[in-house]
């Protein structure tokens, strides 16, 4: 199947990036999120992100400025009718999701797949409530995604294998590499990342060690390239909260119950970086911990 128009829902951290990685591999790309400031943001910051690597001679200059062009935004999801391809990457909330599935399925044209970049979210029970499930998968994308080399590709129980290689199609074209992964709660890295993140949370929480000896045993100890306390808030303590509970219900097993303090930094709106608060505090030159 030919994909040349790829619409993108969710203009925050993932959406960005990924209209960011779209657009240079070639693809048309209209990005929509319900919020303007959002989108006036996101492409901020994707003309930032590629003059950074036009500084870096990964790109020229005539690629950054071919890629602005193919980027498009809105905020009327029913624009995203004329995509072959659409990847929802809006909060990782179900009832978000299927919200924004309710609303541009009558808009789509038959042909178009749709996929979401949920971490975490059956990819099967969201597929069942579209039109579409043998045209559903997961297209999940690494954080920051202009530098992420994986790609996960969930297929759900109906996916076919057409829609499966279009997806794959374009994963390649980004120059990227696709695992693929059965379709269970988080898949395959937040099935192991984010516990490990859970983890360090109690770790903090049960006075074993600080913010920064957790982090820096990590790092040091591990040769992880951030401590799990500075990824957990790069990705999202919200994000990091709702993987938890995903594997929580659907595993049904106690040992993905989240961490009290992960659930209180999420419900005193301290989210990490997008918010400048979370186990640091980035209102400063230089991040502090917060506790
Ligand atoms: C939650 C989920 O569902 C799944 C997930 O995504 S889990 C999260 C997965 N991601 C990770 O684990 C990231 C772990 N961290 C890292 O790999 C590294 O710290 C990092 C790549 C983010 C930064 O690396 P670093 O060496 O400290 O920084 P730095 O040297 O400044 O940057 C390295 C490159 O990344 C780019 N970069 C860094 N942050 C970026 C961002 N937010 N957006 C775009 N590009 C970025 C830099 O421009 C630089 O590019 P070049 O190599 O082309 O020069
Ligand atoms: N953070 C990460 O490291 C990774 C996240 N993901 C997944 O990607 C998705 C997005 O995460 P992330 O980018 O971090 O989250 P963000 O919070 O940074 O961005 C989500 C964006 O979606 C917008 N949004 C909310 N509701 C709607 C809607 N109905 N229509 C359109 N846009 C909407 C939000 O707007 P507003 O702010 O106004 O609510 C926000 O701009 C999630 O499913 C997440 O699990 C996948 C891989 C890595």
């Amino acid at each position: 199947m030919d994909i040349t128009r790829i619409g993108v829902v969710g203009a925050g951290q993932m959406g960005n990036g990924i209209a960011h990685v779209l657009a240079v591999a070639g693809y048309e790309v209209l990005l929509n999120d319900i919020n303007q400031d959002a989108l006036d943001k996101a492409v901020a910051l994707i003309d930032r992100n590629l003059e950074r690597q036009v500084s870096r001679e990964k790109i020229s200059a005539d690629e950054k400025a071919a890629a602005m062009a193919r980027i498009s935004t809105t905020m009327a999801l029913p624009d995203l009718g004329k995509t072959d391809l659409v990847i929802e990457a809006a909060t990782e909330r179900e009832e978000v999701k299927q919200k924004i599935f309710d609303a541009l399925l009558p808009h789509l044209e038959p042909h178009t797949i749709l996929t979401s970049n949920t971490s975490s979210i059956s990819i099967t029970r969201l597929a069942s409530r579209t039109d579409r499930p043998e045209k559903f998968m997961g297209f999940h994308f690494m954080n920051p995604v202009p530098v992420m080399q994986l790609v996960e590709l969930i297929r759900g129980i109906a996916t076919d294998a057409d829609t499966y290689d279009a997806c794959l199609g374009v994963v390649e074209k980004l120059g990227k590499t696709a695992a693929s992964a059965e379709d269970f709660p988080a898949f395959i890295v937040n099935r192991i990342l984010v516990p490990m993140i859970n983890e360090a949370v109690y770790t903090l929480y049960e006075g074993v060690g600080n913010v920064n000896s957790i982090d820096q045993s990590m790092k040091l100890g591990a040769n992880h390239p951030m401590g799990p306390l500075e990824l957990a808030d790069f990705i999202g303590l919200d994000t990091c909260l709702a993987i938890m509970n995903v594997l929580h219900d659907g595993l049904a097993d106690t040992k993905y119950r989240p961490c009290p303090l992960l659930t209180k930094y999420v419900e005193a709106g301290w989210l990490g970086r997008k918010t400048k608060r979370g186990f640091y505090d980035y209102r400063g030159d230089t991040p502090v911990p917060t506790r």
